[in-house]
């Protein structure tokens, strides 16, 4: 099944989901400085196809934070949050977000089958987070999914460092859901870090932090392009 948020993630040149994230997990502030509008606007500058916007409180997020970001692009938006419920999921519709972040640590297969088809029954593109191969095995109707391996631990609320590795070896597994969109998320720094997990066979990236804080976006984005057609990664 075609989605807005699957299709702009496939065609970009630069396969990265920016995200909008107020905060880091001990409170420190992320954007410097900038407006939520003025972020949006490096990001859309930099190309992105598709945007994240963090909503869940430990970051400093908000419902209006969304709802802002939706006012001032059109490109489409996962909410990020911890969605439990079919309530939230057609909040996370009502607020203008395409895709919506369920996370597999959090929620029992069946609880995350019912929260799949829910999402997909109201048009929204389940963005299911994984952190082991039991999660992967959890996702229903993967090939309408984005599957991401989440390379930090959310039950230590992402404090730790990430293990990029984990993406490495999950990938199989995420493969085998079916999707056609496997994504590594969290904790990724630098650019050719980031070619080469795309290198590795990763359709996308979600980068927060790193993109948030970077003196230069655009300077970032040319590394990053430069270190993918070195290793002639394939797109
Ligand atoms: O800033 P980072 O390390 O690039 O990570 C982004 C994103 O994955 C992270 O914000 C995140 C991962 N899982 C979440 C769940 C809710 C809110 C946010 C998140």
């Amino acid at each position: 099944m075609n989605t807005p948020f699957g299709d702009a993630l496939a065609a970009a040149a630069r396969p990265l989901v920016m995200e909008v994230k107020l905060r880091d997990a001990d409170g420190r502030d992320l954007l410097g400085g900038r407006g939520v509008a003025e972020t949006v606007e490096r990001f859309e500058a930099a190309g992105a196809p598709c945007l994240s916007v963090v909503t869940g409180h430990w970051f400093g997020g908000t419902e209006d934070l969304l709802r802002e970001v939706a006012s001032r692009t059109s490109l489409p938006l996962l909410r990020k949050d911890f969605v439990t419920s079919r309530r939230q999921l057609e909040r996370t519709r009502e607020l203008g977000a395409s895709a919506v972040l369920l996370t597999g640590r959090l929620l029992p297969a069946g609880v995350l089958a019912r929260l799949t088809d829910r999402a997909l029954g109201l048009g929204l593109t389940p963005f299911v987070e994984v952190a082991d191969a039991a999660e992967a095995a959890m996702v229903a109707r993967g090939p309408e999914c984005v599957v991401a391996v989440n390379n930090k631990d959310i039950a230590t609320r992402e404090r730790l460092s990430a293990d990029l590795g984990r993406s490495l070896s999950l990938l199989p597994a995420v493969r085998a859901t079916g999707t056609r969109h496997p994504v590594s998320a969290s904790g990724i720094t630098g650019p050719v870090t980031a070619a080469r997990l795309l290198g590795a066979g990763f359709a996308g990236l979600l980068i927060g932090t790193e993109l948030l804080r970077t003196p230069s976006l655009t300077a970032w984005c040319a590394e990053f392009d430069a270190a993918r057609s070195t290793r002639g990664a394939p797109r």
